[in-house]
């Protein structure tokens, strides 16, 4: 491809190499944008597992520790004292307005401009994502505002020091912090701190614990990620390196994979941009406490009186509430309700109880959250379990048989995640594939939840132990029914 794109990922090798960094000849920096994963790490030699592929030093990792801005202007930090990641961008914004001058300008070079995470997603396109819970997390507003009202005065009255002519606008400067916000958080890593001399004594002293801190690390962020079996490396913070270390055997060939956690495709989408079916496993929908209180109150009749006293309860006596509570990818031929966050099972009982069996629950009453399961629940706790997950799948406007449809249809068009060819494939229409992969799986969850539910509900009505709320013993021991 004719562009800079080559030369820059030379241009950083170079610069590493010649700053003290070593980079493998078993592996290569490669162009995998016909892939649509932009530059990747690839094994060109056969790699045994604990090789280094790379060891970067600690000084070259951009942070606040490491940039010339921390101390010659100190006095510009010192007000984001308390939010590391306002620091971390004004350092950003520093050494990058320095251009050439910086020390990180080859690194620069190869880090996007344009991101496909859902800060940059226009109402229309995050209209595809509506009905799940991932597009009250963007936060955008929220980062405009504190963009404009703490960074923007602070880059204007010190134009010289950021490397921006006085005249430029704040929308200007917003845009440049969001882009560093939005390289922090798919390119940054958590950075261990050196482990401080230990005393006399041999004690390590109490800095040893400090936090980590955010900083950006060159090339280690140039690996991609997988959420399963392809992850075959790992950053190790050593002393005076960061090092890259093949956790697996590699062949050549193979595409080199971090990880970045276990992470639901929602997430993967806000933080990183794409969606990869190995991170499907870790799906979740997320159920609004707000949501279980209208449907026990509308749908269920439960006095609101009753909800008030219940999720008091639920809150000092179990730390139970929360604004919204998970429910992930039912395991494979399990019948049980695990799937359900404790938490929410809990405040969905506490709500189904009669004052009898509720004044029953026996203590220490924490303990009934980590040990009831479904087996333990009256006939009323389906019921209303039911409605809440009905709910949740009715907010979304298509159905799971539209989306499959759909994604059926595209099929030929653009395979998903990191093998998808995007020749001809606009932006508008990548994103509305990753939102529809996003859909499907959290509608997965929704109706594999209902129908487990109808299975427990119906054994329970057909079952010799038939109860309602007011036979209930809750603080029999959990009866599992593997
Ligand atoms: C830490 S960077 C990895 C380097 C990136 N490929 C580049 O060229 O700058 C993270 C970004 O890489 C992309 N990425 C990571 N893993 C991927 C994968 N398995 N498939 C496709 N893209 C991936 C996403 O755009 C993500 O935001």
């Amino acid at each position: 491809m004719a562009d800079d794109f080559d030369s820059n990922t030379t241009g950083l090798i170079n610069w590493l190499e010649k700053s003290g960094a070593s980079v493998s000849s078993s592996i290569s920096l490669q162009d995998l944008r016909l892939r649509n994963a932009g530059r990747g790490v690839v094994a060109v030699k056969k790699i045994l597992e604990d090789e280094v592929l790379f060891s970067i030093p600690r000084s070259l990792a951009l942070s606040v520790q490491t940039s010339s801005f921390s101390h010659e202007y100190a006095n510009l930090l010192d007000p984001f004292e308390a939010d590391s990641w306002l620091q971390l961008i004004l350092v950003m914004l520093y050494e990058y307005g320095k251009g050439s001058r910086s020390s990180w300008n080859a690194y620069f070079k190869v880090l996007p401009e344009e991101f496909d995470t859902l800060m940059y997603w226009s109402e229309e396109e995050l209209s595809e994502l509506s009905g799940g819970a991932v597009v009250n997390k963007i936060g955008k507003a929220r980062a405009d505002s504190l963009f404009n009202e703490r960074l923007v005065p602070v880059v204007q009255e010190n134009s010289n020091v950021f490397g921006i002519g006085s005249k430029v606008s704040a929308d200007h400067i917003v845009q440049i912090a969001h882009r560093m916000g939005s390289l922090i958080m798919a390119y940054g890593f958590d950075i261990e701190p050196q482990a401080k001399e230990a005393d006399d004594d041999g004690y390590a002293t109490e800095d040893e614990f400090d936090d980590w801190q955010k900083g950006m690390v060159p090339l280690a962020d140039l690996l991609n990620a997988d959420g399963d079996e392809k992850n075959n490396a790992q950053l190790f913070y050593e002393q005076d390196a960061l090092v890259m270390k093949a956790i697996k055997d590699i062949s050549q060939g193979q595409e080199i994979y971090n990880t970045y956690g276990l992470l639901p495709r929602s997430d993967l989408l806000r933080r990183y941009g794409y969606v990869a079916d190995s991170y499907a496993q870790y799906d979740v929908v997320e159920i609004s406490h707000e949501d279980v209180v209208a449907v026990a109150r509308d749908e269920l009749g439960v006095p609101q009186s009753l909800i008030t006293e219940r999720t008091e309860f639920c809150e000092t006596e179990l730390d139970a509430v929360a604004d919204g509570y998970d429910i992930s990818r039912p395991p494979l031929n399990v019948n049980e309700l695990c799937c359900i966050q404790p938490e929410l099972r809990m405040i969905v009982l506490c709500y189904c109880l009669d004052a009898t069996c509720f004044s029953e629950i026996p203590k220490p009453k924490k303990e009934i959250l980590r040990t009831t399961d479904s087996c333990d629940f009256p006939i009323q706790w389906y019921h209303l379990m039911r409605l809440i997950v009905e709910r949740r799948l009715n907010a979304y406007s298509t159905t799971l048989a539209d989306d499959k449809r759909l994604r059926e249809s595209l099929k030929d068009d653009v395979v998903f995640g990191a093998g998808s060819p995007n020749i001809g494939e606009t932006r508008t229409q990548r994103r509305k594939i990753l939102a529809l992969e996003v859909r499907i799986g959290e509608k997965e969850i929704l109706e594999q939840t209902l129908e487990l539910l109808g299975k427990a509900e119906s054994s329970f009505q057909n079952g010799s132990n038939k109860r309602s709320s007011d036979e209930m013993e809750i603080d029999k021991p959990v009866k599992r029914t593997k």
